[in-house]
């Protein structure tokens, strides 16, 4: 009787084991988006940072033009102009108005603005065809971020709305996790680089593990190296690991991890303390390993070694190295999507089921025709791979389903 393997969970949870944030670094806003704050954020100041104009118009006091109605309009000297960036903090005295361009600083003393459209737009004096309520067309200081308040909380994934916003509170560099940097091994002796003239090679295929891999990890966030492809000689794997890990902070391998006798991964690292190969309780991607190797310089550098069937080496990065990047760029490391089942679909009673859908609806998903287990072709027209726990009885249309997005993060 085969082994069940270990569940999902526990294979992420031994992943996580040894992997840790990454030391924070500050950066310039421009070059933060997609990296995790490692700290609150406050306003330097305030947003907005002085009481300014909502409309072109007139600043008055409003209790100056109570009285105005159309037909009985209200007319005031106008004892200024002030704009948008003008270096001025300008006073408005009883009974005038002052001429004011959107953005443009508040004078004291003015409690409204009365838009252009509101009035004869008069340069020496202004007629005033209607009231205004106190504070109309004014946006107060602070009204939006108080500043010394945080702006951005510790664990933010920045995105260009954070980016603006931190800008705009006098923030020009922040704290974050730097991107994590990762390096793909793929191991195989029948592996050739895709612009390989395969003609004279029998027994050789493209390796597109690497091409999957590297996009996948760049598409997570991080920065990617490739080494490989590596052939099934274990002093050879051990040199590039040991290279591989002096510049990553996480090191993925594909291939060579099940039962055969070229199965290079296993074979020189099963052995070392700290690693584990075995089943995990899913299909594809049962055989699976992980452990750590330690770099010159002393750091612990988690690995992940990935069954090297593509795509049970796509989906098994996306459920077990997904999470260790997602915790060393400082996020918490599940992710969980889910979607309706539009159709029912079959669950496996031992192990978790990996099967590529389509949405048919927003939000509701069903599973490809003519799934056949390992089919890129598949996997390339999916919207989504369902990820469907082991169970007893099938899972009927309507039920929630996790499920893992296929598409570029937007
Ligand atoms: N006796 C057993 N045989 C196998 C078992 C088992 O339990 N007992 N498990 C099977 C399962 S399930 C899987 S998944 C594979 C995983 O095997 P490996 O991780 O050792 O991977 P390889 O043998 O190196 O390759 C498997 C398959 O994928 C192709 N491949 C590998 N790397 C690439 C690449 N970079 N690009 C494209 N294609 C790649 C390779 O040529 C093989 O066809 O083991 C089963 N066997
Ligand atoms: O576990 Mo494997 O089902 O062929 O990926």
């Amino acid at each position: 009787m085969a082994d069940p393997g270990v569940p999902v969970g526990a294979h992420v949870e031994r992943i996580l084991g040894s992997v840790t944030p990454l030391a924070p670094v500050t950066v310039p806003l421009g070059d933060a988006v997609g990296l995790v704050t490692a700290a609150d954020v406050t306003a330097a100041v305030s947003l907005p940072r002085f009481d300014h104009a909502a409309m072109d118009g007139y600043a008055v006091r409003a209790a100056d033009v109570a009285s105005a109605r159309p037909g009985a309009p209200v007319a005031l000297p106008v004892a200024g102009v002030v704009a948008a960036g003008d270096a001025v903090e300008p006073v408005l005295a009883p009974g005038t108005a002052w001429r004011i361009m959107t953005g443009a600083p508040v004078p004291a003393g003015a409690d409204a603005v009365v838009p252009f459209e509101w009035t004869d737009r008069g340069r020496a004096q202004v007629r005033i065809d209607d009231a205004v309520p106190v504070a109309r067309h004014i946006r107060r200081a602070g009204e939006d971020v108080v500043e010394g308040t945080v702006a951005v909380a510790h664990g933010t994934v920045l995105a260009p709305r954070h980016l603006a916003l931190l800008a705009a509170v006098g923030t020009a560099a922040v704290s974050v996790h730097p991107a994590s940097r990762v390096a793909v091994v793929v191991t195989g002796q029948e592996l050739a680089v895709p612009d390989t003239e395969l003609a004279g090679l029998p027994g050789h295929i493209p390796d597109s593990n690497s091409v999957a891999l590297v996009a996948a990890a760049r598409a997570a966030g991080a920065q990617v190296t490739a080494y490989g492809p590596v052939p099934d000689d274990t002093r050879l794997l051990l040199e590039q690991l040991a290279l591989a890990a002096e510049t990553a902070d996480l090191v993925v391998t594909t291939g060579g991890v099940s039962a055969g006798d070229h199965d290079v991964v296993k074979a020189a690292l099963r052995d070392r303390e700290g690693f584990w190969f075995g089943s995990v309780a899913i299909k594809p991607g049962r055989p699976q390993g992980a452990g750590a190797v330690t770099a010159s310089d002393g750091r612990t550098v988690p690995v992940v070694s990935l069954p090297g069937t593509p795509v049970a080496a796509y989906s098994s990065f996306r459920l077990f190295a997904e999470p260790a990047l997602r915790v060393l760029a400082g996020q918490r490391p599940d992710a969980v999507v889910r979607a309706i089942l539009d159709v029912p679909v079959d669950v496996a009673a031992d192990r978790t089921l990996v099967l590529p859908a389509t949405y048919v609806a927003p939000g509701r998903v069903a599973q490809l025709a003519g799934h056949v287990g390992h089919s890129q072709r598949l996997l390339a027209a999916a919207d989504v791979l369902l990820v469907v726990p082991p169970g007893d009885a099938p899972l009927a249309a309507g039920a929630e389903v996790a499920i893992l997005p296929l598409g570029l993060p937007a």
